[in-house]
């Protein structure tokens, strides 16, 4: 994909060097720190999906979940302050590129046909449910993951490439926050037990160590109440410059 975006954003003029998140959070994904547009007209700028948020395929247990960190996250006062909680919910968008300021008009002229893979099935609660907490200062995330029928991988549950994308979604949402643009380098996976389909799980992944451009991240997935564990991951993030990516990857 890359040769050809590259020669897409050269070609965008208006392109400058400001930094590229929507509500500061450096997620989650290489494409985040894309350089951004300037002076959009303000109907090119309206504010993507956020996939995130509650639908009505969500289970309760889901709901429950997002409910009890959704009460612990930051809110931003009348004057602008963010105060409170530890956590903050990390949006998601159906493309990397609508993390960008402008993302969204971008998005419509580079590979408009392109979509993200957790969130490309229309149909809601078919797919990937899930949404991201984050907590900056113990440098970890939590996922709630819900998995539905589309995933099936053994009869009635999870294909281990489903669980696998959603590990390296995680844990690269987590690396790309703490540190900007990275890259998966290396994922290891022990699946211990079969997810059900349609069940609510958890995602919880830490930093494990940082070594110049390198994260070290784990990950373990399970029951909602912590008793059974379905799949251990390790993977290393490298940071990367987004030229990295225009040059071929
Ligand atoms: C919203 C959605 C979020 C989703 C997040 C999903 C993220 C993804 O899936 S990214 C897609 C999958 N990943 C890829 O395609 C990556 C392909 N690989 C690459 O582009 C490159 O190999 C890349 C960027 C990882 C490393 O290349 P480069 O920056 O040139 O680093 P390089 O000089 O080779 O290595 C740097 C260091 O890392 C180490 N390293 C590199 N790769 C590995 C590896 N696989 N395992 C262990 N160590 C490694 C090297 O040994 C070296 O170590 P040291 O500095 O100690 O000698």
């Amino acid at each position: 994909m890359t040769r050809g975006l590259g020669g897409l954003f050269r070609g965008v003029q208006s392109l400058t060097s400001l930094p590229a998140t929507r509500a500061g959070l450096g997620h989650p994904s290489a494409c985040v720190s894309l350089r951004t547009m300037v002076a959009l007209p303000s109907f090119l700028s309206f504010e993507p999906r956020d996939f995130s948020l509650p639908n009505s395929s969500w289970s309760s247990e889901m709901l429950r979940l997002y409910e009890q960190y959704s009460i612990q996250c930051e809110v931003e006062t009348e004057g602008g302050e963010n105060r409170g909680g530890q956590w903050q919910r990390l949006p998601s968008y159906n493309r990397s590129l609508k993390y960008a300021t402008g993302g969204n008009y971008l998005s419509k002229i580079i590979q408009s046909k392109a979509r993200l893979f957790t969130r490309n099935i229309r149909d809601p609660g078919a797919g990937f449910e899930y949404v991201v907490f984050a907590n900056k200062e113990e440098k970890r995330c939590v996922c709630i993951f819900q998995a539905g029928h589309r995933l099936e991988g053994p009869p009635g549950h999870v294909h281990g490439g489903a669980t696998a994308t959603m590990i390296d979604t995680v844990t690269g949402s987590l690396a790309a926050l703490l540190s900007g643009p990275v890259m998966t380098a290396n994922l290891n996976i022990n699946y211990r037990s079969a997810i059900p389909l349609g069940s609510t799980v958890l995602i919880e992944t830490s930093l494990d160590s940082e070594e110049g451009r390198k994260k070290f991240i784990s990950c373990k997935v399970t029951s909602t109440d912590g008793s059974k564990l379905h799949t251990e991951a390790t993977a290393l993030f490298l940071s990367i410059n987004i030229s990295h990516l225009l040059q071929g990857g």
